[in-house]
């Protein structure tokens, strides 16, 4: 007998089996669009340090006290105005993502999905690939444009993971992705069609990005200057399918100055000055959700016919359309490469 084929103590660890994991990742969302489950996503969320950069010791009285008082309802009622019969469209959206990157990947490497706050874990999906036997893991958050609040985050919580363990699995995380030519290609495409398939031609193009408080930028987080790069080459690509594009900032939240120009002042601006047609696009968001199909979609639209204008589009994010799909896979074969080549 060779020691190989020794049997192992009955209390020995698992033997990993070599098998290489991806975990697709996004932000998170509520359990369901009601105050309980929304104060609960809420609460994790903005306890976040990554996420409010406030020490806790001021920060925690503000979040008890005043906002998981108020906010939640705000929020549930917001939800449950996109909320679909398979549940929230990001979660939806992140599962079918990585559906079909299983498919596009094969049966060489195991393909999951997860949420940064919220279900399915990071931690339990980091634990369901390796009792799968993945000894390697490729952690792919979605966000093109890296922040600490997002990005960092993310690697961090897998960190935690991590820590509890003698033998861990190998950790590989994905770049940002903000000016990757496969990424820039599929926005302009798929941005394409969608204006192709509108009754009319706007006369301006937004590209929204979800804001960040403007002290991030200074502290160096490269947050703002992703996001610039991703509009400027967006707008190379496109150039001349729509004569003006403006970048801004959506989603402020609480009282500090948040980046600008912000999403709804130019949407004002616009109307005032006598633009009839917009569109607008989110490049920031890998699937659409309650910041796209609630605070663009609906609430834009409302905001800008109240202030005279008159033919508004908010255009889908990548979401499973091929040209994303045909994206995520590009990076993530790319990333994996070395550990499997396809
Ligand atoms: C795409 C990148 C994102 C960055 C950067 C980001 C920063 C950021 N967000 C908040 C506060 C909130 N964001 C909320 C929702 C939300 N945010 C992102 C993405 C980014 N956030 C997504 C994809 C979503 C949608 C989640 C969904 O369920 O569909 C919310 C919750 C909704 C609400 O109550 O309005 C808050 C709050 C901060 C403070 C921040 C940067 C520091
Ligand atoms: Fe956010
Ligand atoms: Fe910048």
């Amino acid at each position: 007998m060779t020691w190989q084929e020794q049997a192992l103590p009955a209390d020995h660890p698992p033997v990993k089996s070599g098998r290489i994991g991806v975990l697709v990742v996004n932000l998170g969302t509520p359990e369901a669009p009601e105050k309980g489950p929304v104060k609960r996503y809420l609460a994790e969320f903005l306890s976040d340090r990554r996420v409010v950069e406030i020490p806790a010791i001021a920060w925690q009285p503000i979040l008890r006290g005043i906002i998981l008082n108020t906010r939640p309802k705000k929020s549930a009622h917001a939800y449950k105005q996109v909320w679909t019969e398979e549940g929230s469209p990001l979660a939806v959206i992140t599962r079918r993502q990585a559906e079909a990157m299983q498919a596009r990947l094969g049966d060489g490497v195991l393909v999951d999905w997860a949420m940064r706050y919220g279900a399915p874990s990071i931690p339990d999906q980091i634990q369901k690939l390796m009792d799968a036997g993945c000894d390697r893991i490729l952690l792919a958050a979605l966000y093109p444009q890296y922040s600490g609040a997002t990005t960092a985050t993310v690697v961090d919580k897998a960190a935690d993971k991590l820590k509890e363990m003698r033998w861990q699995t190998s950790l590989r995380t994905l770049p940002p992705y903000h000016d990757d030519p496969a990424y820039i290609d599929a926005l302009a495409q798929d941005l394409t069609r969608q204006l192709d398939a509108l009754d009319f031609e706007p006369e301006v193009l937004l590209l929204s990005f979800h804001g960040m408080p403007q002290r991030t930028l200074e502290l160096g987080d490269p947050y703002h200057c992703h996001c610039q790069k991703t509009a400027r080459l967006l707008q190379e690509k496109m150039a001349g399918r729509v004569p003006r594009f403006r970048v801004t900032f959506q989603s402020r939240f609480g009282p500090a100055k948040w980046l600008e120009p912000a999403t709804d002042t130019v949407i004002s601006e616009e109307a005032a000055k006598g633009t009839k047609r917009l569109a607008i696009a989110a490049p920031g968001f890998s699937a659409d959700c309650l910041e796209t199909l609630e605070e663009l979609a609906i609430q834009g639209r409302e905001q800008f016919e109240e202030e005279g204008g008159e033919k508004f589009a908010a255009l889908s994010c990548l979401n499973t359309s091929d040209a994303g799909l045909h994206m995520l896979e590009t990076i993530l074969k790319r990333e994996l490469s070395g550990w499997i080549n396809f």
